[in-house]
Parts: C-alpha cells; structure tokens; sequence
C-alpha cells in the first residue's frame, strides 16, 4: 500500500461532468480506446464538476503567459476495468520491451516487471478505501500545445514506464533545460488551480484525490490555496 492511500475518503457525492473539450486540445484517437481498453457505454472524457473548473482555471493561468497555448487532454476518467487493462497491457509492454516472453518468465523477471508497471500505475483496487486516482474523476493526464497547435516537446512521452518521466528528470540534464522549462510551465499552470502533480509523472495531475490530498499535507503550495484544503482527506473516492 502507499502512503497516500491511508488518507481517508469524505465523498462529496459531486457528478462526473463531460469535459468541455472544445475549450482543450484532445489527444484523437483516445490512446486506451486505441489499445482496446474496455469503456462499455464510459467515456474518459468526464471528471469531477469542481475538477473541470479547475482545469478550465488552470489553462486561464497558462493562457497569462503563452496566449493561445492550450493544455491537451491525454485522460481523464478511467473506469475499473479500464485500469486492469491497462496495468495488465503496460505488463506486457515492458515484458516485451525487455525481449522476454510472456509465457516464459521466471518469478524473479515477473516481480521485476510488475515492480516496474507499479512505479507509474495504480493498483486496479475495488476496495472503496483505495481507489485507483483515475477512477474517482479526480486525476488527469495533460501536456501543452502551442499557439499553431503543435503538441510541446516534454523530453518523454506520457506513459514512458522510465526515470525519464519524473517531473524533474531533466532539470539537471546537459541539453534538457528546454524540456525542464515546458514541464515547469505545465506543473505551474496546473500548481495555480490547485493542482498536485504525480512525484513520478510529469503529466498526471489531481485534485481532491487521495493523493492530492496526501501532497498538499506534505507540503503546501505558496499559492491562494485557503487553508481549509491543506487537510489530509480525501473528497473524492470512486465513482
Ligand atoms: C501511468 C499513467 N497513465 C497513470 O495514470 N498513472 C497513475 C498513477 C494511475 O494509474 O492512476
Ligand atoms: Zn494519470
């Protein structure tokens, strides 16, 4: 279990609403449709009320300092069973990335294989006091376009299972400067609506989640946020 999920859970009982996507670039097709993901008659392109507010807040702050740049919406809402496929669809990613053969690993490469999965996906828990952040309608996973619409250069694609998707990867790396500054671009755009940003993911991002919550305990943005939602719970379960 990780530390985030000891938060407690108050729902809210807030409706996932459709994103207003016209306002945002989309990634077409959805990749997880693309992949074969089940939604049945879901569709990832809902989040909590409050949450599209905030999105829609978050791209006015990018909007201050790159008019007409929009933030593009890779994901949103992940139904259970979509969040089983897809951890068991990146296990078998990195099975074959690393040359090996599903029907033949060892118990030492398969723990090492899901290690790996882990480190960037949740658990597709159905425990109500663990849900996994995209099937709450809290989570969602963003990057920026520019004014001519071209997606931003982040150095790493969303869902690269490596050390090159962590926030600060390459803020320290010869050449990457460029790829730090578009990822502080997105993070403070996100960070002013309220925000918290995945410690492994530059570009998943929350808010009213268990994890949200978790980090907003840890350490409080400077920002406007009023204190009454630096509290360690949880508004938000699964939905
Ligand atoms: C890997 C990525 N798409 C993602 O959403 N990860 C988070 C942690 C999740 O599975 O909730
Ligand atoms: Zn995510």
């Amino acid at each position: 279990m990780k530390p985030y999920q000891k938060i407690p859970i108050v729902e809210c009982g807030e409706p996932l609403v459709a994103i207003p996507c016209n306002h945002f670039a989309v990634e077409h097709p959805h990749p997880y449709v693309k992949a074969g993901a089940p939604y049945g008659d879901k569709s990832p392109y809902y989040l909590r009320q409050t949450v599209v507010e905030r999105l829609l807040q978050a791209q006015a702050a990018l909007q201050d300092r790159c008019p007409r740049w929009r933030i593009q919406i890779f994901d949103a809402y992940r139904p259970l069973a979509v969040q089983q496929y897809m951890v068991n669809y990146s296990f078998a990613q990195v099975v074959a990335d690393q040359g090996l053969r599903l029907d033949e690993l060892t118990e030492a490469q398969r723990e090492r294989c899901w290690q790996q999965v882990y480190q960037f996906w949740a658990v597709p828990s159905s425990d109500p006091t663990t849900p996994p952040p995209h099937s709450t309608g809290a989570a969602i996973d963003v990057t920026l376009v520019d004014a001519i619409g071209a997606v931003v250069d982040m150095g790493s694609p969303i869902d690269e299972m490596t050390p090159r998707s962590y926030p600060n990867y390459f803020a320290d790396q010869v050449g990457g400067s460029r790829f730090h500054q578009h990822r502080q671009l997105l993070r403070h755009s996100m960070e002013f609506a309220g925000f918290r940003q995945h410690p492994r993911e530059w570009w998943h991002f929350s808010w009213g989640d268990q994890l949200w919550a978790w980090l907003s305990n840890q350490e409080p943005i400077n920002s406007h946020e009023p204190l009454s939602h630096l509290t360690p719970i949880a508004r938000y379960g699964a939905i």
